[in-house]
C-alpha cells in the first residue's frame, strides 16, 4: 500500500463504474433493513456521539446494499450565516456512503468524492440522504448518494458520486496515532468494528 508515501495512484479516477463491474453482493450477516448502524468509532466528526459539534448522523441499513441516513444541521456547522458549511454538507454524504461498507462488511476509506451542491441548506434543517453501491471492482467500491431536505420526498439539496478503496487494518495502525488506535479497540461499543476486522485481516 502506498498511502504513507503519497502515491497518486487514483488521481482523476472515473467515479462512474465500469461497464462489467461486479454487482455489490450484500453480506449474509449484513443488519436488516431498518435498523439503525450506530457508529462505527465514538470519536468520528460524522457518526460519533463523542464529538460534540459533530453531524451526529445516524445511518439505517436499507434492502440490498442501501442506506439511509439523517442529520440536523446545528449553528456549528455553519458556512454562511444561517446556511450549512459545503464541507459539512460533503461529510455527511462521506459517512453516509461510507455506511454502504458495513453492509458489504469491507473496511474501507474514501479515494475520491465529487460532491453537487444543488441548494442552500439552513440552519435546523434535518437533511435525508439515501445512498447505494453501485459496484464492486477488485478494492474499489463505488457509490452515488443523495440527499434532501425535510424528507425523502423533499427537494434535493446535495448529490454524490464516490470511489472508496478497501484496505486492512494496518491502514489505521501505521498512519493512525497509537493513543486513539487503542482507546477505539477498547471501547465496548466498537464490537461493530471488531467483527469488521475479522473479515478483513
Ligand atoms: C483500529 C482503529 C479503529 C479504526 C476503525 C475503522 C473503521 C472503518 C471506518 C473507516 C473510516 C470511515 C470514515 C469515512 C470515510 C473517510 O472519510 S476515510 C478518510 C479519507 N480518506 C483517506 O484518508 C484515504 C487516503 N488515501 C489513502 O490512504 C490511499 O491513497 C488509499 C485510498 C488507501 C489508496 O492507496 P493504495 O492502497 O496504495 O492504493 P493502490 O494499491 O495504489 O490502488 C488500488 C486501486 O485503487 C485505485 N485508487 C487508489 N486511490 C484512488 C483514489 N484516490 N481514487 C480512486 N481510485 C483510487 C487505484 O487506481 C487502484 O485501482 P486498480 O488499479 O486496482 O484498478
Amino acid at each position: 500500500m502506498s498511502a504513507a508515501t503519497g502515491s497518486d495512484s487514483g488521481v482523476g479516477a472515473a467515479l462512474t463504474p465500469p461497464p462489467d463491474v461486479a454487482s455489490p453482493v450484500r453480506h449474509p450477516d449484513a443488519p436488516a433493513p431498518g435498523t439503525l448502524l450506530g457508529a462505527h468509532y465514538d470519536q468520528c466528526f460524522g457518526c460519533g456521539e463523542g464529538q460534540l459539534h459533530g453531524l451526529h448522523l445516524e445511518a439505517r441499513a436499507g434492502e440490498g446494499v442501501t442506506v439511509t441516513a439523517e442529520f440536523t444541521v446545528r449553528p456549528a456547522h455553519q458556512g454562511a450565516p444561517g446556511l450549512a458549511h459545503g464541507g459539512v454538507l460533503a461529510l455527511a454524504l462521506d459517512e453516509t456512503l461510507g455506511s454502504l461498507n458495513w453492509l458489504l462488511r469491507v473496511i474501507a476509506v474514501t479515494g475520491r468524492l465529487e460532491t453537487d451542491f444543488v441548494r442552500p441548506v439552513p440552519v435546523g434543517a434535518t437533511l435525508h440522504l439515501e445512498a447505494r453501491c453501485t459496484g464492486v471492482a477488485g478494492r474499489k467500491i463505488y457509490g452515488s448518494a443523495v440527499g434532501r431536505i425535510g424528507g425523502s420526498d423533499g427537494p434535493v439539496a446535495v448529490r454524490a458520486d464516490s470511489v472508496f478503496i478497501e484496505v486492512k487494518l494496518e491502514h489505521f495502525t501505521k498512519n493512525g496515532r497509537p493513543q486513539e488506535i487503542k482507546a477505539a479497540l477498547a471501547d465496548p461499543d466498537q464490537v461493530k468494528v471488531a467483527r469488521a476486522f475479522e473479515v478483513n485481516p
